[in-house]
């Protein structure tokens, strides 16, 4: 779908969630426009992953309403942890699969097969297309993950911590491929809990405590009244070459002076 950069892709209206009578989500009020790069933190528990779904479309609001543009695609990329990695499939047909979704055909097309290729090789992972998923390296199965969802070519990318697990460099390479889809079009958002690998590179940041506590550019929320908020425990925040770096203190991080 083309979009143009601030039209809304998704808007959240006074939106509850309730499992089961407990409540996971309350009173959110979020847009979600097509050049949106946010990153959504908060504790465990706090209901990051519950909006991501709300914002897919699996879970239905209790309360309070989703818009949703006409035409939407959107592509969701899981928490690994989640995935069952003990599927015999290559990476090839695991990514083949999501492009084929739709399709009426039971067999793959030369183009089909063409586009795959190109996908993964776009994301550096050409050279081990054929090798089972299960013997990927997290990096790598991170961006099998990403693939699979791009070939939906969608407007929006819902990334559930995309980078939980990773090394460093892994890291800054899976953000910053990240960082160029949003510049070629596509709207992200995404979880973390990193706080200073990833939450503070983006330009925007959601700060979820079942409620939105606060969202904004970093040096607005990431601040310690608003983290304490967030997290319910005592942070402090430094400013290191005009980025922000959130120390915890009580996890015995001292810094020197
Ligand atoms: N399917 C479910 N049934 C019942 N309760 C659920 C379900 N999924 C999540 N919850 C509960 O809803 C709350 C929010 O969960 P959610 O997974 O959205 O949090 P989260 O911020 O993504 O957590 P984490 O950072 O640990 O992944 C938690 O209390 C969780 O136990």
């Amino acid at each position: 779908m083309p979009t143009t950069p601030s039209r809304p892709l998704l808007r959240l209206s006074g939106v509850d969630l309730d499992y089961g009578g407990v409540p996971a989500v309350r009173s959110v009020d979020l847009t979600v426009t097509g050049d949106t790069f946010a990153g959504v933190v908060g504790p465990s528990g706090s209901g990051k992953t519950t909006l991501l779904r709300l914002l897919l479309g699996t879970l239905r609001p209790t309360r309070g309403i989703v818009h949703r543009a006409a035409g939407l695609t959107v592509g969701y990329v899981p928490q690994l942890e989640t995935i069952n990695w003990d599927f015999p499939v290559t990476v090839r047909e695991c990514v083949l699969v999501a492009r084929r979704q739709t399709r009426l055909r039971p067999w793959p097309t030369r183009a089909e097969r063409t586009e795959v290729g190109e996908v993964l090789e776009r994301l550096g992972i050409g050279a081990v297309a054929d090798r089972r998923i299960r013997d990927l390296s997290g990096g790598q199965q991170q961006r099998m993950f990403l693939a699979r969802a791009l070939l939906r070519r969608p407007s929006l990318l819902l990334l559930d911590e995309p980078t939980s697990g990773l090394d460093l460099a892994t890291r800054h390479e899976i953000l910053h491929m990240l960082g160029e889809l949003n510049r070629q079009g596509v709207s992200i958002v995404l979880t973390t809990h990193d706080l200073n690998g990833i939450a503070t590179h983006l330009p925007h940041i959601v700060c979820l405590r079942q409620r939105v506590v606060a969202e904004g550019a970093p040096e607005v929320v990431i601040r310690p009244d608003v983290l304490e908020r967030t997290f319910g425990a005592r942070l402090d925040v430094l400013e290191h070459y005009g980025l922000r770096v959130v120390v915890d203190r009580g996890a015995g991080l001292e810094v020197a002076g």
